[in-house]
């Protein structure tokens, strides 16, 4: 599997932010934003483009778009805090939702949602999900955009776990990662160490359980 780590310095200022336990929940919020962004532009490189005539003041001159603007996929609930700063990168894409949550002692994924097109052949889709622990979460997310035929999967985490990194490889399933860092490892309760805590309850709230 094809793995990106983004190690730009303002990209490892804002995960600095969001590892920081006194970062509270609007600068936690506010620095992924920030990272969304860095992580979606690097993730985009590789986005099939189309070349058309565009005219300036001056002259016609050869301009770029892209020819197959990818679906945004975040996955409830940290997910949710990536999904605007990549729809303002990728304005014409559309948005499909996936929500899982993992169990506290089986580390297993319980499905709660899933909004997705029928049909994803030949439509390249971003994942955006702040965390790849186990990778549990994210390989029953990839799963399900494979069943409906999608070939060309990238997945956009902050961290991820040599242990979930190696899940996703295992899979078979067509994808690529882009990440901020791959962390040391996961602790007993499988909480990625160093890590940031719980993405969804540092963003929205909720009781430490890390
Ligand atoms: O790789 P894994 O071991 O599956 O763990 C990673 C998952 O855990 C977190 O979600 P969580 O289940 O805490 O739900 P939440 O977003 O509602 O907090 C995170 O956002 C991933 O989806
Ligand atoms: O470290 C972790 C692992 C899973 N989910 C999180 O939010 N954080
Ligand atoms: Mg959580």
């Amino acid at each position: 599997m094809d793995v990106l780590v983004v190690d730009h310095p303002l990209a490892q200022s804002r995960l600095t932010a969001m590892r920081d336990a006194r970062t509270d929940s609007a600068a936690f919020r506010a620095a992924l934003h920030e990272l969304t962004t860095m992580l979606v532009y690097e993730a985009a490189r590789s986005l099939e483009i189309e070349r058309f005539t565009v005219e300036t003041p001056v002259a016609p001159t050869e301009g770029t778009r892209l020819a197959n603007p990818p679906l945004l996929v975040p996955v409830l609930r940290a997910g949710l805090g990536m999904a605007d700063s990549a729809l303002a990168l990728l304005p014409e894409s559309s948005m499909g939702f996936v929500g899982l949550a993992r169990d506290e002692h089986t580390f297993e994924p319980r499905a709660y949602m899933e909004s997705l097109p029928a049909d994803l052949a030949d439509r390249p889709v971003f994942v955006l999900d702040p965390m790849l622990a186990t990778g549990g979460s994210l390989e029953h997310c990839c799963r399900l955009l494979a069943d409906r035929g999608c070939t060309d999967i990238v997945v956009l985490c902050v961290l991820a776990a040599p242990a979930g990194i190696d899940r996703l490889d295992r899979s078979g399933l067509p994808l690529r990662l882009v990440t901020a860092s791959i962390d040391e490892g996961l602790n007993d309760k499988a909480f990625i160490v160093p890590g940031l805590g719980d993405a969804g309850d540092r963003q929205f709230g909720g009781m430490p359980r890390f």
